[in-house]
């Protein structure tokens, strides 16, 4: 979807050298590295809010090189971090902008407007007809994302879109995007300084370094178990073997038999990942955990389990 794509400013500096990027359809793709980076220079190309200076990039196999700008950017939905939500104007207003450019009926707007609201937790009886000042950061963030997604658009950028919220808020926004992708499966690029919050949200994490240059492009978990080089592994830090557990699921053919086991482990559900395991022994300063499928125990899951867990995925082919 990016192809050999480039930007270099008036002023001379490259901001990004030459970025090819595979952006898989459906998939969250997720842009992170060191502040200044590029990551921003390379978003705002795709919509062209910054023209590039060469390279390609493709939507749908279209350049949008060659795509009217104002038409282009009502099929690609666009969410930041400040929200950008016009003062003045109703949540309701807000979240029918694109479609009011694009002239549809009133009652057509109005009716996938409250669909919005509801669909990002907002009741529109409550809401639709206050204005951004009147609602939370977190409030304020989901019109945002709401008014993205008004028109249908083809693909979604989101520009740090959490990182003005404190932090268990943003943890609650980022469950709940997560919650909405298992209805509305966008082809969506997301740039972040956050770790943590790239292996929360992207299927494929592309780790860049200066002019954006690629370094690794790769799923959470690859990331994390095979850094690419030494910049991949610096840049993800100490915490690697912990961000580790949230990333492998609990792995059923380990399991020990129930059989014998004390009574009093913490029990887990069979699709929750190590981390969710491995929290739970530790809560409970236990050795071990239950693993259950709905309200059936099927196993025992140990502290050596988890470790041997790890070690399988190192030890798996690729
Ligand atoms: N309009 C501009 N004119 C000249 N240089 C610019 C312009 N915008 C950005 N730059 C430079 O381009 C480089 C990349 O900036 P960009 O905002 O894309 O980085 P970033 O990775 O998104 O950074 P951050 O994480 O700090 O937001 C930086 O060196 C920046 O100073």
């Amino acid at each position: 979807m990016l192809d050999r794509l480039g930007k270099t400013y008036p002023n001379k500096t490259t901001a990004v050298d030459e970025l090819t990027l595979d952006v898989a359809g459906g998939d969250v793709t997720v842009l992170i590295g060191p502040s200044g980076c590029g990551k921003s220079t390379v978003l705002r190309m795709v919509n062209r809010l910054i023209e590039p200076t060469r390279g390609r990039v493709l939507v749908d196999g279209e350049d949008v090189t060659k795509v009217d700008p104002v038409r282009l950017r009502r099929t690609i939905g666009y969410v930041i971090q400040n929200v950008g939500l016009f003062p003045h104007q109703t949540v309701r207003a807000n979240v029918g902008t694109v479609p009011r450019m694009l002239g549809w009926d009133k009652a057509r707007i109005a009716g996938r407007t409250d669909e919005l609201l509801d669909l990002v937790g907002l009741e529109p009886g409550r809401y639709a007809a206050r204005y951004p000042h009147e609602l939370s950061g977190g409030q304020r963030q989901r019109v945002g994302f709401a008014r993205a997604l008004a028109a249908d658009p083809v693909v979604l950028l989101m520009d740090e879109p959490f990182s003005a919220v404190d932090p268990i808020n943003r943890g609650r926004l980022q469950d709940e995007f997560l919650r909405l992708r298992q209805s509305v499966r966008k082809t969506t690029i997301l740039v972040t300084h956050d770790l943590q919050e790239a292996i929360k949200l992207g299927d494929r994490i592309a780790v860049l370094s200066d002019h954006a240059r690629l370094e690794q492009y790769a799923t959470p978990a690859e990331l994390l178990a095979n850094p690419a080089n030494a910049f991949v592994e610096q840049f993800i830090g100490e915490d690697r073997g912990i961000m580790r557990l949230s990333v492998t699921p609990i792995p059923r053919d380990r399991l020990q038999p129930l059989h014998g086991a004390p009574g009093d482990l913490p029990t887990v559900p069979a699709g929750g990942t190590l981390r969710v395991a491995f929290g739970a022994m530790l809560a409970a300063g236990a050795a071990a955990a239950v693993v259950r499928d709905g309200d059936e125990p099927i196993g025992v899951l140990s502290a050596a389990d988890v470790q041997a867990a790890l070690a399988d995925v190192d030890a798996a082919p690729r």
